[in-house]
Protein backbone atom coordinates (compact mmCIF):
# COMPACT_ATOMS: atom_id res chain seq x y z
CA UNK A 1 0.00 0.00 0.00
CA UNK A 2 1.29 3.19 -0.81
CA UNK A 3 1.53 5.70 2.05
CA UNK A 4 1.25 8.88 0.48
CA UNK A 5 2.10 11.14 2.87
CA UNK A 6 5.98 9.83 1.54
CA UNK A 7 4.90 11.09 -1.32
CA UNK A 8 7.34 13.28 -3.24
CA UNK A 9 7.40 17.20 -2.67
CA UNK A 10 4.09 17.07 -0.76
CA UNK A 11 4.85 20.24 0.91
CA UNK A 12 2.05 20.85 2.67
CA UNK A 13 0.05 24.17 0.44
CA UNK A 14 -2.17 25.36 3.20
CA UNK A 15 -3.87 27.52 1.56
CA UNK A 16 -5.59 28.26 4.80
CA UNK A 17 -2.66 30.72 5.45
CA UNK A 18 -3.23 34.07 4.27
CA UNK A 19 -6.66 33.34 2.93
CA UNK A 20 -8.78 36.01 1.71
CA UNK A 21 -12.27 35.83 1.71
CA UNK A 22 -13.53 36.12 -1.69
CA UNK A 23 -15.54 39.47 -0.88
CA UNK A 24 -12.61 41.02 0.10
CA UNK A 25 -10.64 40.18 -3.32
CA UNK A 26 -10.41 42.91 -5.69
CA UNK A 27 -11.64 41.10 -8.42
CA UNK A 28 -14.97 39.78 -6.87
CA UNK A 29 -15.68 43.47 -6.10
CA UNK A 30 -14.86 44.42 -9.91
CA UNK A 31 -17.16 41.67 -10.18
CA UNK A 32 -19.68 43.41 -8.13
CA UNK A 33 -19.62 46.36 -9.58
CA UNK A 34 -20.25 45.07 -13.20
CA UNK A 35 -23.07 42.80 -12.27
CA UNK A 36 -24.79 45.99 -10.69
CA UNK A 37 -23.93 48.40 -14.00
CA UNK A 38 -26.93 48.20 -16.54
CA UNK A 39 -26.07 44.84 -18.71
CA UNK A 40 -27.28 44.68 -22.46
CA UNK A 41 -29.86 41.61 -23.14
CA UNK A 42 -28.50 38.37 -23.83
CA UNK A 43 -30.59 39.02 -27.59
CA UNK A 44 -28.70 42.28 -28.36
CA UNK A 45 -25.39 40.03 -27.18
CA UNK A 46 -26.04 37.84 -29.24
CA UNK A 47 -27.52 40.31 -32.59
CA UNK A 48 -23.85 42.29 -31.90
CA UNK A 49 -22.12 39.28 -33.57
CA UNK A 50 -19.29 40.29 -31.43
CA UNK A 51 -15.68 38.59 -33.03
CA UNK A 52 -13.82 38.79 -30.53
CA UNK A 53 -15.88 38.34 -27.72
CA UNK A 54 -17.17 34.38 -29.99
CA UNK A 55 -13.28 34.08 -29.99
CA UNK A 56 -12.93 34.36 -26.31
CA UNK A 57 -15.70 32.41 -25.19
CA UNK A 58 -15.61 29.69 -27.84
CA UNK A 59 -12.75 26.81 -26.25
CA UNK A 60 -11.73 23.58 -27.18
CA UNK A 61 -9.96 20.73 -25.38
CA UNK A 62 -8.88 16.94 -26.11
CA UNK A 63 -11.53 17.19 -29.06
CA UNK A 64 -14.74 18.67 -27.14
CA UNK A 65 -16.16 22.31 -27.42
CA UNK A 66 -17.57 24.61 -25.37
CA UNK A 67 -19.61 27.82 -26.80
CA UNK A 68 -20.12 29.85 -24.29
CA UNK A 69 -21.42 32.71 -26.45
CA UNK A 70 -24.82 31.99 -24.45
CA UNK A 71 -23.62 33.15 -21.40
CA UNK A 72 -24.78 36.65 -20.30
CA UNK A 73 -21.71 38.53 -19.72
CA UNK A 74 -18.71 40.62 -22.23
CA UNK A 75 -15.49 40.83 -22.63
CA UNK A 76 -14.94 43.64 -19.24
CA UNK A 77 -16.49 40.34 -17.24
CA UNK A 78 -14.65 37.84 -18.80
CA UNK A 79 -11.59 39.53 -17.92
CA UNK A 80 -12.59 40.32 -14.26
CA UNK A 81 -13.46 36.57 -14.12
CA UNK A 82 -9.93 35.74 -15.08
CA UNK A 83 -8.50 38.19 -12.57
CA UNK A 84 -10.49 36.69 -10.12
CA UNK A 85 -8.50 33.34 -10.83
CA UNK A 86 -5.60 34.57 -10.89
CA UNK A 87 -6.08 36.64 -7.74
CA UNK A 88 -7.39 32.95 -5.94
CA UNK A 89 -4.31 31.34 -6.65
CA UNK A 90 -6.04 28.66 -8.67
CA UNK A 91 -2.95 27.83 -11.06
CA UNK A 92 -0.86 27.52 -7.39
CA UNK A 93 -3.71 25.10 -5.81
CA UNK A 94 -4.06 23.28 -8.92
CA UNK A 95 0.06 22.38 -8.75
CA UNK A 96 -0.87 21.50 -5.00
CA UNK A 97 -3.61 18.82 -6.06
CA UNK A 98 -0.53 17.54 -8.78
CA UNK A 99 1.93 17.04 -6.66
CA UNK A 100 0.02 15.17 -4.30
CA UNK A 101 0.22 17.61 -1.27
CA UNK A 102 -1.93 16.92 1.28
CA UNK A 103 -5.18 18.88 -0.30
CA UNK A 104 -7.84 16.90 1.37
CA UNK A 105 -6.34 19.21 4.31
CA UNK A 106 -9.29 18.17 7.28
CA UNK A 107 -8.82 14.33 5.99
CA UNK A 108 -5.17 14.88 5.69
CA UNK A 109 -5.10 13.37 2.50
CA UNK A 110 -3.73 13.83 -1.00
CA UNK A 111 -6.04 14.23 -4.40
CA UNK A 112 -4.07 12.38 -6.60
CA UNK A 113 -7.47 10.65 -8.68
CA UNK A 114 -5.50 12.39 -11.93
CA UNK A 115 -2.61 9.74 -11.19
CA UNK A 116 -4.61 7.14 -11.99
CA UNK A 117 -5.31 8.36 -15.46
CA UNK A 118 -1.48 9.53 -15.70
CA UNK A 119 0.90 6.24 -14.63
CA UNK A 120 2.24 6.14 -18.13
CA UNK A 121 4.06 9.89 -17.82
CA UNK A 122 7.20 9.38 -17.02
CA UNK A 123 7.54 13.24 -15.67
CA UNK A 124 4.55 13.03 -13.64
CA UNK A 125 4.89 15.62 -10.82
CA UNK A 126 3.60 12.89 -8.31
CA UNK A 127 6.56 10.77 -8.98
CA UNK A 128 7.21 7.13 -10.18
CA UNK A 129 6.29 5.44 -6.65
CA UNK A 130 2.87 6.03 -7.19
CA UNK A 131 3.20 5.43 -11.03
CA UNK A 132 4.36 1.96 -10.46
CA UNK A 133 1.61 1.05 -8.23
CA UNK A 134 -1.16 2.15 -9.96
CA UNK A 135 -0.26 0.65 -13.37
CA UNK A 136 0.40 -2.52 -11.08
CA UNK A 137 -3.28 -2.50 -9.78
CA UNK A 138 -4.72 -1.55 -13.44
CA UNK A 139 -3.10 -3.95 -14.82
CA UNK A 140 -4.41 -6.58 -12.12
CA UNK A 141 -7.94 -5.09 -12.95
CA UNK A 142 -7.40 -5.34 -17.21
CA UNK A 143 -6.38 -8.48 -16.89
CA UNK A 144 -9.30 -9.33 -14.50
CA UNK A 145 -11.57 -7.90 -16.89
CA UNK A 146 -10.48 -9.58 -20.00
CA UNK A 147 -10.78 -13.21 -18.74
CA UNK A 148 -14.12 -12.12 -17.84
CA UNK A 149 -14.58 -11.21 -21.39
CA UNK A 150 -12.94 -14.27 -23.19
CA UNK A 151 -15.28 -16.66 -20.90
CA UNK A 152 -12.55 -17.77 -18.99
CA UNK A 153 -13.90 -16.83 -15.51
CA UNK A 154 -15.96 -19.80 -14.33
CA UNK A 155 -18.42 -19.81 -11.67
CA UNK A 156 -18.27 -22.58 -8.84
CA UNK A 157 -20.04 -25.21 -11.58
CA UNK A 158 -17.49 -24.60 -13.99
CA UNK A 159 -20.00 -22.06 -16.77
CA UNK A 160 -18.33 -19.27 -17.76
CA UNK A 161 -19.64 -15.84 -16.29
CA UNK A 162 -21.91 -14.15 -18.53
CA UNK A 163 -23.60 -11.56 -15.90
CA UNK A 164 -21.50 -9.26 -13.80
CA UNK A 165 -23.42 -7.28 -10.97
CA UNK A 166 -21.98 -3.97 -9.60
CA UNK A 167 -23.04 -3.65 -5.73
CA UNK A 168 -22.24 -0.14 -4.79
CA UNK A 169 -23.18 3.38 -3.79
CA UNK A 170 -22.72 6.60 -4.59
CA UNK A 171 -19.02 6.70 -6.18
CA UNK A 172 -19.26 3.24 -6.29
CA UNK A 173 -21.81 3.01 -8.68
CA UNK A 174 -22.61 6.51 -10.28
CA UNK A 175 -19.19 6.39 -12.19
CA UNK A 176 -18.99 3.32 -14.11
CA UNK A 177 -22.85 2.90 -14.53
CA UNK A 178 -22.64 5.84 -16.05
CA UNK A 179 -19.77 5.19 -18.12
CA UNK A 180 -21.52 1.87 -19.07
CA UNK A 181 -24.50 3.38 -20.39
CA UNK A 182 -22.52 6.06 -22.06
CA UNK A 183 -20.51 3.25 -24.04
CA UNK A 184 -22.99 1.00 -24.54
CA UNK A 185 -22.14 0.63 -28.49
CA UNK A 186 -18.66 -0.35 -27.69
CA UNK A 187 -20.23 -3.13 -25.03
CA UNK A 188 -18.99 -6.56 -25.17
CA UNK A 189 -21.64 -9.26 -27.01
CA UNK A 190 -21.62 -11.39 -24.77
CA UNK A 191 -21.15 -10.62 -20.84
CA UNK A 192 -23.49 -8.50 -19.53
CA UNK A 193 -23.20 -5.72 -16.38
CA UNK A 194 -25.89 -5.04 -13.87
CA UNK A 195 -26.00 -1.90 -11.47
CA UNK A 196 -27.60 -2.14 -7.84
CA UNK A 197 -26.95 0.60 -5.57
CA UNK A 198 -30.23 1.07 -3.46
CA UNK A 199 -30.50 -1.41 -0.18
CA UNK A 200 -34.41 -1.23 -1.40
CA UNK A 201 -35.31 -5.48 -1.81
CA UNK A 202 -37.26 -4.77 -5.06
CA UNK A 203 -33.72 -2.93 -6.24
CA UNK A 204 -32.06 -6.48 -5.92
CA UNK A 205 -34.60 -8.67 -6.40
CA UNK A 206 -35.76 -7.06 -9.94
CA UNK A 207 -31.74 -8.00 -10.87
CA UNK A 208 -31.40 -11.15 -9.58
CA UNK A 209 -34.53 -12.74 -11.06
CA UNK A 210 -33.27 -12.33 -14.52
CA UNK A 211 -29.84 -13.62 -13.79
CA UNK A 212 -28.63 -16.94 -13.41
CA UNK A 213 -26.97 -17.78 -10.28
CA UNK A 214 -24.49 -20.42 -11.87
CA UNK A 215 -23.49 -17.65 -14.07
CA UNK A 216 -23.23 -14.55 -12.21
CA UNK A 217 -20.34 -12.88 -10.68
CA UNK A 218 -20.64 -9.65 -8.18
CA UNK A 219 -18.74 -6.85 -8.06
CA UNK A 220 -18.33 -5.45 -4.10
CA UNK A 221 -17.37 -2.00 -4.56
CA UNK A 222 -17.13 0.12 -1.45
CA UNK A 223 -13.56 2.53 -0.94
CA UNK A 224 -14.46 2.21 2.93
CA UNK A 225 -16.20 -1.22 3.13
CA UNK A 226 -18.42 -0.12 5.98
CA UNK A 227 -21.14 1.40 3.77
CA UNK A 228 -24.12 -0.61 5.17
CA UNK A 229 -26.33 -0.48 2.04
CA UNK A 230 -23.82 -1.78 -0.07
CA UNK A 231 -22.64 -4.60 2.54
CA UNK A 232 -27.03 -5.02 2.85
CA UNK A 233 -26.89 -5.99 -0.99
CA UNK A 234 -24.08 -8.45 -0.58
CA UNK A 235 -25.07 -10.54 2.31
CA UNK A 236 -28.51 -10.73 0.34
CA UNK A 237 -27.10 -11.65 -2.48
CA UNK A 238 -24.67 -14.05 -1.37
CA UNK A 239 -27.56 -15.61 0.73
CA UNK A 240 -29.19 -15.88 -3.00
CA UNK A 241 -26.22 -17.71 -4.55
CA UNK A 242 -26.44 -19.89 -1.24
CA UNK A 243 -30.27 -20.61 -2.06
CA UNK A 244 -29.30 -21.69 -5.31
CA UNK A 245 -26.91 -24.44 -4.34
CA UNK A 246 -23.85 -22.41 -4.43
CA UNK A 247 -22.95 -23.01 -0.58
CA UNK A 248 -20.56 -19.94 0.67
CA UNK A 249 -17.67 -21.88 0.87
CA UNK A 250 -17.61 -22.82 -2.18
CA UNK A 251 -18.60 -18.93 -3.57
CA UNK A 252 -15.34 -17.46 -4.24
CA UNK A 253 -15.32 -17.63 -8.51
CA UNK A 254 -18.86 -15.71 -7.75
CA UNK A 255 -17.09 -12.31 -6.16
CA UNK A 256 -14.87 -9.59 -7.08
CA UNK A 257 -14.23 -6.93 -4.36
CA UNK A 258 -13.21 -3.15 -4.89
CA UNK A 259 -11.90 -1.08 -1.87
CA UNK A 260 -9.18 1.12 0.02
CA UNK A 261 -9.60 -1.61 2.56
CA UNK A 262 -8.17 -5.17 1.34
CA UNK A 263 -8.18 -6.58 4.90
CA UNK A 264 -12.20 -5.91 5.41
CA UNK A 265 -12.94 -7.51 1.86
CA UNK A 266 -11.03 -10.67 2.88
CA UNK A 267 -12.90 -11.20 6.78
CA UNK A 268 -16.06 -11.02 4.24
CA UNK A 269 -14.62 -13.30 2.28
CA UNK A 270 -13.07 -12.27 -0.46
CA UNK A 271 -9.73 -13.71 -1.27
CA UNK A 272 -7.12 -11.36 -1.69
CA UNK A 273 -6.62 -12.50 -5.57
CA UNK A 274 -10.07 -11.30 -6.59
CA UNK A 275 -9.85 -7.67 -4.19
CA UNK A 276 -8.71 -4.57 -6.06
CA UNK A 277 -7.51 -2.08 -4.20
CA UNK A 278 -7.51 1.55 -4.98
CA UNK A 279 -6.24 4.78 -2.07
CA UNK A 280 -7.46 6.49 0.43
CA UNK A 281 -5.64 9.77 -1.84
CA UNK A 282 -8.66 8.54 -4.19
CA UNK A 283 -11.87 10.24 -3.71
CA UNK A 284 -15.37 8.26 -4.36
CA UNK A 285 -16.87 10.45 -6.43
CA UNK A 286 -13.29 10.41 -8.48
CA UNK A 287 -12.87 7.02 -8.52
CA UNK A 288 -13.93 6.04 -11.78
CA UNK A 289 -11.05 5.76 -13.13
CA UNK A 290 -9.43 3.18 -10.57
CA UNK A 291 -10.62 -0.27 -10.08
CA UNK A 292 -14.06 0.82 -9.17
CA UNK A 293 -14.00 0.86 -12.85
CA UNK A 294 -14.24 -2.56 -13.63
CA UNK A 295 -17.77 -2.85 -14.08
CA UNK A 296 -16.65 -0.64 -17.96
CA UNK A 297 -13.28 -2.18 -18.39
CA UNK A 298 -15.74 -5.72 -18.33
CA UNK A 299 -18.13 -3.93 -20.74
CA UNK A 300 -15.43 -2.33 -23.30
CA UNK A 301 -12.06 -4.11 -22.72
CA UNK A 302 -8.54 -3.10 -21.79
CA UNK A 303 -8.18 -0.80 -25.18
CA UNK A 304 -11.62 0.48 -24.62
CA UNK A 305 -10.47 1.71 -20.33
CA UNK A 306 -7.13 2.92 -21.41
CA UNK A 307 -8.71 5.16 -24.49
CA UNK A 308 -10.89 6.58 -21.48
CA UNK A 309 -7.83 7.10 -18.72
CA UNK A 310 -5.70 8.72 -22.44
CA UNK A 311 -8.74 11.17 -23.14
CA UNK A 312 -9.14 12.67 -19.32
CA UNK A 313 -5.26 12.35 -18.88
CA UNK A 314 -5.24 14.79 -22.52
CA UNK A 315 -8.03 17.20 -20.79
CA UNK A 316 -5.54 17.52 -17.36
CA UNK A 317 -2.84 18.49 -19.60
CA UNK A 318 -4.77 21.11 -21.54
CA UNK A 319 -6.19 22.27 -17.41
CA UNK A 320 -2.45 22.20 -16.55
CA UNK A 321 -0.83 23.52 -19.74
CA UNK A 322 -3.25 25.83 -21.59
CA UNK A 323 -3.14 30.09 -20.67
CA UNK A 324 -6.09 30.66 -18.18
CA UNK A 325 -8.24 32.16 -21.07
CA UNK A 326 -7.95 29.47 -22.93
CA UNK A 327 -8.44 26.97 -20.52
CA UNK A 328 -11.88 25.06 -20.91
CA UNK A 329 -12.57 23.76 -17.43
CA UNK A 330 -11.11 26.99 -16.03
CA UNK A 331 -13.81 28.87 -18.04
CA UNK A 332 -16.98 26.06 -17.21
CA UNK A 333 -15.90 27.09 -13.37
CA UNK A 334 -15.67 30.91 -14.19
CA UNK A 335 -18.84 30.78 -15.93
CA UNK A 336 -20.63 28.86 -13.27
CA UNK A 337 -19.05 31.27 -10.62
CA UNK A 338 -20.86 34.41 -12.63
CA UNK A 339 -24.34 33.08 -12.69
CA UNK A 340 -24.07 32.13 -9.01
CA UNK A 341 -22.55 34.38 -7.18
CA UNK A 342 -23.18 37.85 -9.65
CA UNK A 343 -26.48 36.92 -11.70
CA UNK A 344 -28.27 35.06 -8.70
CA UNK A 345 -28.55 31.26 -10.56
CA UNK A 346 -28.94 29.14 -7.25
CA UNK A 347 -28.94 26.11 -9.67
CA UNK A 348 -27.15 24.48 -12.73
CA UNK A 349 -29.31 22.38 -15.18
CA UNK A 350 -27.41 19.84 -17.17
CA UNK A 351 -29.48 19.37 -20.62
CA UNK A 352 -28.51 16.20 -22.02
CA UNK A 353 -29.03 15.15 -25.77
CA UNK A 354 -27.46 12.32 -26.16
CA UNK A 355 -29.46 9.23 -24.79
CA UNK A 356 -26.86 7.32 -23.93
CA UNK A 357 -25.15 10.33 -21.65
CA UNK A 358 -28.98 9.98 -19.48
CA UNK A 359 -26.66 9.21 -16.51
CA UNK A 360 -23.97 11.68 -16.65
CA UNK A 361 -26.16 14.50 -14.45
CA UNK A 362 -26.55 11.86 -11.49
CA UNK A 363 -22.93 11.99 -11.82
CA UNK A 364 -22.24 14.77 -11.28
CA UNK A 365 -24.72 15.91 -8.98
CA UNK A 366 -22.68 13.82 -6.47
CA UNK A 367 -19.26 14.99 -7.76
CA UNK A 368 -20.11 18.69 -8.04
CA UNK A 369 -22.95 18.90 -4.56
CA UNK A 370 -20.84 16.32 -2.19
CA UNK A 371 -17.23 18.42 -3.41
CA UNK A 372 -19.06 22.30 -2.85
CA UNK A 373 -21.87 21.72 -0.98
CA UNK A 374 -19.91 23.38 2.00
CA UNK A 375 -20.23 26.25 3.99
CA UNK A 376 -16.45 26.97 6.02
CA UNK A 377 -13.60 28.58 4.24
CA UNK A 378 -10.43 26.63 4.16
CA UNK A 379 -9.12 28.66 7.28
CA UNK A 380 -12.59 27.73 8.87
CA UNK A 381 -14.66 30.52 9.01
CA UNK A 382 -18.32 31.00 8.01
CA UNK A 383 -18.99 31.86 4.21
CA UNK A 384 -20.71 35.24 3.45
CA UNK A 385 -21.01 33.84 0.09
CA UNK A 386 -23.06 31.16 -2.18
CA UNK A 387 -20.75 28.09 -2.71
CA UNK A 388 -21.91 25.02 -4.75
CA UNK A 389 -25.19 25.00 -6.74
CA UNK A 390 -27.85 22.53 -7.03
CA UNK A 391 -27.15 20.58 -9.94
CA UNK A 392 -30.05 19.15 -11.39
CA UNK A 393 -30.96 17.75 -15.01
CA UNK A 394 -31.07 14.70 -17.49
CA UNK A 395 -32.77 13.85 -20.90
CA UNK A 396 -32.77 17.90 -22.40
CA UNK A 397 -35.47 16.74 -25.08
CA UNK A 398 -37.44 14.98 -22.70
CA UNK A 399 -37.94 17.92 -20.08
CA UNK A 400 -38.47 20.14 -23.00
CA UNK A 401 -42.14 18.34 -22.67
CA UNK A 402 -42.00 18.21 -19.03
CA UNK A 403 -40.25 21.03 -17.18
CA UNK A 404 -38.84 23.59 -19.79
CA UNK A 405 -41.95 25.66 -19.90
CA UNK A 406 -40.29 27.15 -15.76
CA UNK A 407 -37.05 27.61 -17.92
CA UNK A 408 -38.69 29.83 -20.51
CA UNK A 409 -41.56 31.21 -18.53
CA UNK A 410 -40.49 30.81 -14.44
CA UNK A 411 -39.65 33.24 -11.97
CA UNK A 412 -36.26 31.46 -11.69
CA UNK A 413 -32.82 31.77 -13.07
CA UNK A 414 -31.50 28.92 -14.11
CA UNK A 415 -27.83 28.59 -15.35
CA UNK A 416 -27.99 25.82 -18.25
CA UNK A 417 -25.25 23.24 -20.05
CA UNK A 418 -26.47 21.93 -23.34
CA UNK A 419 -24.39 18.78 -23.62
CA UNK A 420 -24.50 17.26 -26.95
CA UNK A 421 -22.57 15.03 -29.18
CA UNK A 422 -21.80 15.88 -33.13
CA UNK A 423 -21.74 12.09 -34.55
CA UNK A 424 -24.14 9.32 -33.95
CA UNK A 425 -23.27 5.97 -34.40
CA UNK A 426 -26.65 4.44 -33.87
CA UNK A 427 -26.79 1.31 -36.75
CA UNK A 428 -29.85 2.46 -37.80
CA UNK A 429 -30.79 3.72 -41.20
CA UNK A 430 -32.71 6.89 -40.58
CA UNK A 431 -29.96 7.63 -37.66
CA UNK A 432 -29.34 11.49 -39.85
CA UNK A 433 -32.47 12.36 -39.35
CA UNK A 434 -32.69 11.46 -35.81
CA UNK A 435 -29.55 13.67 -34.64
CA UNK A 436 -31.02 16.42 -36.89
CA UNK A 437 -33.68 16.97 -34.97
CA UNK A 438 -31.83 16.18 -31.60
CA UNK A 439 -28.88 19.09 -32.56
CA UNK A 440 -31.45 21.54 -33.99
CA UNK A 441 -33.33 21.50 -30.70
CA UNK A 442 -30.31 21.64 -28.18
CA UNK A 443 -29.69 24.79 -30.59
CA UNK A 444 -33.23 26.22 -30.64
CA UNK A 445 -33.20 25.81 -27.05
CA UNK A 446 -30.13 27.61 -26.02
CA UNK A 447 -31.16 30.56 -28.42
CA UNK A 448 -34.86 30.96 -27.13
CA UNK A 449 -33.33 30.50 -23.55
CA UNK A 450 -31.29 33.38 -24.23
CA UNK A 451 -33.44 35.49 -26.90
CA UNK A 452 -36.72 35.00 -25.24
CA UNK A 453 -39.10 37.19 -27.40
CA UNK A 454 -40.23 40.59 -25.97
CA UNK A 455 -44.25 41.92 -25.97
CA UNK A 456 -43.17 43.25 -28.74
CA UNK A 457 -42.27 40.96 -31.23
CA UNK A 458 -45.05 38.69 -29.28
CA UNK A 459 -47.86 41.26 -30.61
CA UNK A 460 -46.40 40.98 -33.47
CA UNK A 461 -46.13 37.45 -33.96
CA UNK A 462 -50.45 36.80 -32.51
CA UNK A 463 -50.96 39.51 -35.50
CA UNK A 464 -49.03 37.80 -37.69
CA UNK A 465 -50.61 34.41 -36.88
CA UNK A 466 -54.28 36.68 -37.67
CA UNK A 467 -55.38 37.17 -34.15
CA UNK A 468 -57.51 39.88 -33.13
CA UNK A 469 -56.55 43.58 -31.78
CA UNK A 470 -57.84 42.82 -28.31
CA UNK A 471 -56.89 38.85 -28.41
CA UNK A 472 -53.53 40.22 -28.93
CA UNK A 473 -53.02 42.36 -26.04
CA UNK A 474 -54.92 39.79 -23.81
CA UNK A 475 -52.46 37.21 -24.95
CA UNK A 476 -49.18 38.62 -25.49
CA UNK A 477 -48.17 38.93 -21.96
CA UNK A 478 -48.68 35.06 -21.28
CA UNK A 479 -47.00 34.74 -24.38
CA UNK A 480 -43.75 36.63 -23.85
CA UNK A 481 -40.56 35.23 -23.27
CA UNK A 482 -38.03 37.16 -20.74
CA UNK A 483 -35.36 35.12 -22.23
CA UNK A 484 -31.56 36.24 -20.64
CA UNK A 485 -31.08 32.64 -19.35
CA UNK A 486 -27.06 32.06 -19.83
CA UNK A 487 -25.99 28.48 -21.05
CA UNK A 488 -22.98 26.73 -22.47
CA UNK A 489 -23.06 24.50 -25.05
CA UNK A 490 -20.66 21.43 -25.15
CA UNK A 491 -20.46 19.24 -27.95
CA UNK A 492 -18.05 15.86 -28.00
CA UNK A 493 -17.41 14.85 -31.58
CA UNK A 494 -18.38 11.46 -31.06
CA UNK A 495 -19.30 9.40 -28.16
CA UNK A 496 -16.03 7.19 -27.35
CA UNK A 497 -14.26 6.33 -24.34
CA UNK A 498 -11.80 8.98 -25.16
CA UNK A 499 -13.98 11.81 -25.46
CA UNK A 500 -16.34 10.52 -22.59
CA UNK A 501 -12.74 10.44 -20.47
CA UNK A 502 -12.41 13.81 -21.43
CA UNK A 503 -15.98 15.30 -20.40
CA UNK A 504 -15.69 13.78 -16.86
CA UNK A 505 -12.23 15.05 -16.14
CA UNK A 506 -13.47 18.64 -17.32
CA UNK A 507 -16.24 18.75 -14.71
CA UNK A 508 -13.67 17.43 -11.91
CA UNK A 509 -11.37 20.18 -13.23
CA UNK A 510 -14.01 22.61 -13.42
CA UNK A 511 -15.67 21.53 -9.57
CA UNK A 512 -12.16 21.53 -8.09
CA UNK A 513 -11.60 25.69 -9.65
CA UNK A 514 -14.74 26.79 -7.93
CA UNK A 515 -13.55 25.36 -4.67
CA UNK A 516 -10.34 27.04 -5.03
CA UNK A 517 -11.82 30.19 -6.18
CA UNK A 518 -14.41 30.07 -3.28
CA UNK A 519 -11.85 28.57 -0.91
CA UNK A 520 -13.84 25.75 0.54
CA UNK A 521 -12.56 21.90 0.81
CA UNK A 522 -13.70 19.87 -2.60
CA UNK A 523 -12.80 16.30 -1.30
CA UNK A 524 -14.30 15.74 2.31
CA UNK A 525 -18.12 14.92 3.10
CA UNK A 526 -18.73 15.23 6.55
CA UNK A 527 -21.93 16.37 5.78
CA UNK A 528 -23.39 12.90 4.83
CA UNK A 529 -21.88 11.44 8.29
CA UNK A 530 -24.65 12.76 11.25
CA UNK A 531 -27.48 11.18 8.99
CA UNK A 532 -25.11 7.60 9.09
CA UNK A 533 -25.02 7.90 12.73
CA UNK A 534 -28.65 8.46 13.43
CA UNK A 535 -29.58 5.54 10.79
CA UNK A 536 -27.74 3.23 12.87
CA UNK A 537 -30.03 3.60 15.82
CA UNK A 538 -33.16 3.35 14.30
CA UNK A 539 -34.06 0.47 13.75
CA UNK A 540 -37.44 1.58 13.22
CA UNK A 541 -39.42 -1.33 11.29
CA UNK A 542 -42.73 -0.06 12.74
CA UNK A 543 -44.43 2.41 10.26
CA UNK A 544 -46.56 5.26 11.87
O1 LIG B 1 -17.44 3.50 -1.54
P1 LIG B 1 -18.06 3.57 -0.20
O2 LIG B 1 -17.07 3.72 0.92
O3 LIG B 1 -19.01 2.42 0.04
O4 LIG B 1 -18.93 4.92 -0.14
C1 LIG B 1 -19.98 5.14 -1.03
C2 LIG B 1 -20.34 6.58 -1.09
O5 LIG B 1 -20.79 7.03 0.18
C3 LIG B 1 -20.28 8.34 0.45
O6 LIG B 1 -19.30 8.22 1.40
C4 LIG B 1 -21.41 9.24 0.91
O7 LIG B 1 -22.09 8.66 1.95
C5 LIG B 1 -19.72 8.83 -0.87
O8 LIG B 1 -18.74 9.80 -0.73
C6 LIG B 1 -19.20 7.54 -1.46
O9 LIG B 1 -18.98 7.65 -2.81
Amino acid sequence: MIDTAAAPCAAPVTVAEGFVPPPQRAAWRRLQALAAAPQPHLRERLAARDEARTRALTLEAAGLTLDATHQALGLPEWAALLALADESRVAQQADALRRGAPVNATEGRAALHVALRGSHWADAPWGKTINRAVRQELDRMLEAAERLRAGAWLGAGGEPITDVVNLGIGGSDLGPRMAVQALAAHAHPRVRVHFVSNPDAWALYDTLRRLDPARTLFIVQSKSFTTVETQRLTDSSRRWLADAGVAPERQAPHWIAVTAHPDRAAAWGVPRAQTFVFWDWVGGRYSLWSAIGLPLAVTIGRAGFEQLLAGAHALDRHAWEAPPERNLPLALALLGIWNRNFRGCPTHLLAIYSWRLGEFARHVQQLDMESNGKRVHVNGSAVAIDTGPIVWGGQGLDAQHAYFQLLHQGTHRVAVDFIGVCEDDTPLPTVDAHRRLVHANLRAQARALATGRNAEATAAALRAEGLEEAEVRRLTPHRTYPGNTPSNLLWLPRLDPFHLGALVAAYEHKVFYQAAIWGIHPFDQWGVELGKTLARTMDNSACP
